[in-house]
């Protein structure tokens, strides 16, 4: 049996193994396709079409009754699904709501968080976070009066792909009011130690905001006992809330009871935003971070969808989804060495989230050539195609299949047809 051989046939066997595996039957995708992008857009469940669906029941049978009655009343719905998501982030139900977006529930925590003071007047960040987080940042210095160029720090990287945690600790002065990391960096995967950034911060008295958009739902977090001061996130992606799925934020206890910097009526206790006042009672809960109506259709499907967390269990997810990145990294080492791919995430375990980074000079067309043949990766500029190999519904011998086509595009050069440009999205 030659090498490649003998890895299909170990993945036939931690398939037979993978008490996950049954939860792959839940979730739509064409017989043919091989979906390696849940990190930027999970699958539909039969759960989550199922939730979403009885939304609009509710709707239909309720109508204006449905805030309160119908089968998910949508009046509590946000923080129903906040209690759910507690458990994946390590947070006490009343830290946790779903609201908003990644960036809009940024705007609303920095703005209810920066505090620009006497010398503390410097947001701390990086070179390497996705952009929607630094144009947050930016806005909100220039709406205090401050000149990004001067108050914004972003810790530059050696290598163009990761962070060094105590080149950031270095950085934490004491003109640093607020600090802003994402969990896993979007394009390497990289995973920060949140728990000794959170601690070096406070040393130095700055406010600590995670964005955890690609470690949601792929991995545990401790977020309460961590202390982080709050944190962000999508559901679209790992948690497969669909496009445009309700976003999340988490404000430790110890902030709760103050009011949001972002006022609306949904910001209110729930006994008392019908009494409409104009003076805000704001909720005791991260509740208060909301500001306006929730989108309850977008919201809906997170519901099914968190019950398949709730039964599979985070630590399970993470236990085999880093089985499923050694694996996929183990082939390609075996099977693509000399075609000029570089493995770009972090190879420890505590160091890498769900997804493998791979860098090629043809990244975009390679991208293009894989999709054709039905593999759904995605291509991020300049070079690096994403692989996600979702514990819920990817398989190991979906990853050896997809390991082997990649090799026969390298071989027959079949992405030379495309050219090695991004498509729209990816
Ligand atoms: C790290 C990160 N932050 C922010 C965003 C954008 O968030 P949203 O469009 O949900 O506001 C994304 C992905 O779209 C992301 O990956
Ligand atoms: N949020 C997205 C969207 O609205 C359209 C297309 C893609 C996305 C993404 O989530 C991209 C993703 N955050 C990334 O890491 O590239």
């Amino acid at each position: 049996m030659d090498n490649s051989n003998i890895a299909r046939q170990e993945a036939i066997e931690l398939d037979n193994q993978d008490k996950l595996a049954h939860f792959k039957q839940e979730f739509y995708i064409g017989d043919e396709t091989l979906y390696m992008d849940g990190n930027s857009l999970g699958l539909l469940s039969k759960r989550a079409e199922e939730t979403l669906l009885t939304s609009l029941e509710d709707w239909k049978h309720h109508a204006i009754e449905g805030w309160t009655d119908g089968e998910q009343p949508w009046y509590y719905m946000s923080e129903k699904l906040g209690e759910m998501t507690a458990p994946l982030i390590g947070a006490k139900k009343e830290e946790v709501i779903n609201t908003g977006s990644i960036t809009t529930n940024l705007h609303q925590l920095l703005a209810t968080f920066f505090k620009p003071e006497g010398k503390k007047t410097k947001i701390l960040a990086d070179t390497l976070n996705f952009p929607s987080d630094i144009y947050a940042l930016k806005s909100q210095l220039r709406l205090h009066g401050l000149d990004p160029e001067e108050h914004l720090i972003q810790v530059p990287s050696d290598d163009g792909r990761t962070l060094d945690e105590d080149t950031i600790i270095e950085l934490m002065n004491n003109d640093v009011a607020l600090l802003l990391l994402p969990s896993v960096l979007y394009r390497s995967g990289q995973l920060l130690d949140i728990k000794k950034l959170t601690e070096a911060a406070h040393e130095k008295g700055i406010i600590v905001g995670f964005d955890l958009a690609h470690s949601i739902g792929a991995l545990p977090h401790e977020l309460h006992e961590w202390e982080v001061d709050f944190a962000v996130w999508c559901t679209y992606k790992y948690l497969n809330s669909g496009p445009g799925g309700v976003g999340g934020l988490f404000v430790h206890e110890k902030h709760l009871g103050q009011a949001p910097g972002l006022a609306g009526w949904f910001s209110s206790r729930k006994d008392k935003q019908f009494d409409m006042d104009h003076t805000l009672i704001p909720a005791e809960t991260a509740g208060a971070f909301q500001i306006g109506t929730p989108h309850i259709l977008s919201s809906a499907p997170l519901i099914g969808s968190l019950k398949i967390f709730e039964e599979a269990g985070i630590e399970n997810i993470r236990k085999k989804s880093l089985q499923q990145t050694e694996f996929m990294m183990k082939l390609i080492e075996q099977e693509l060495d000399g075609f000029g791919f570089t493995i770009a995430n972090p190879r420890e375990n505590k160091r890498r989230g769900g997804h493998v980074s791979l860098e090629h000079d043809e990244a975009a067309r390679i991208c293009k050539a894989l999709k054709e043949k039905h593999i759904i990766p995605d291509f991020r500029s300049p070079n690096v195609i994403r692989l996600a190999p979702i514990a819920l519904y990817v398989s190991y011998e979906d990853i050896f299949e997809v390991v082997m086509h990649l090799k026969e595009i390298m071989e027959k050069q079949s992405y030379k047809k495309f050219e090695n440009e991004r498509g729209i999205i990816a």
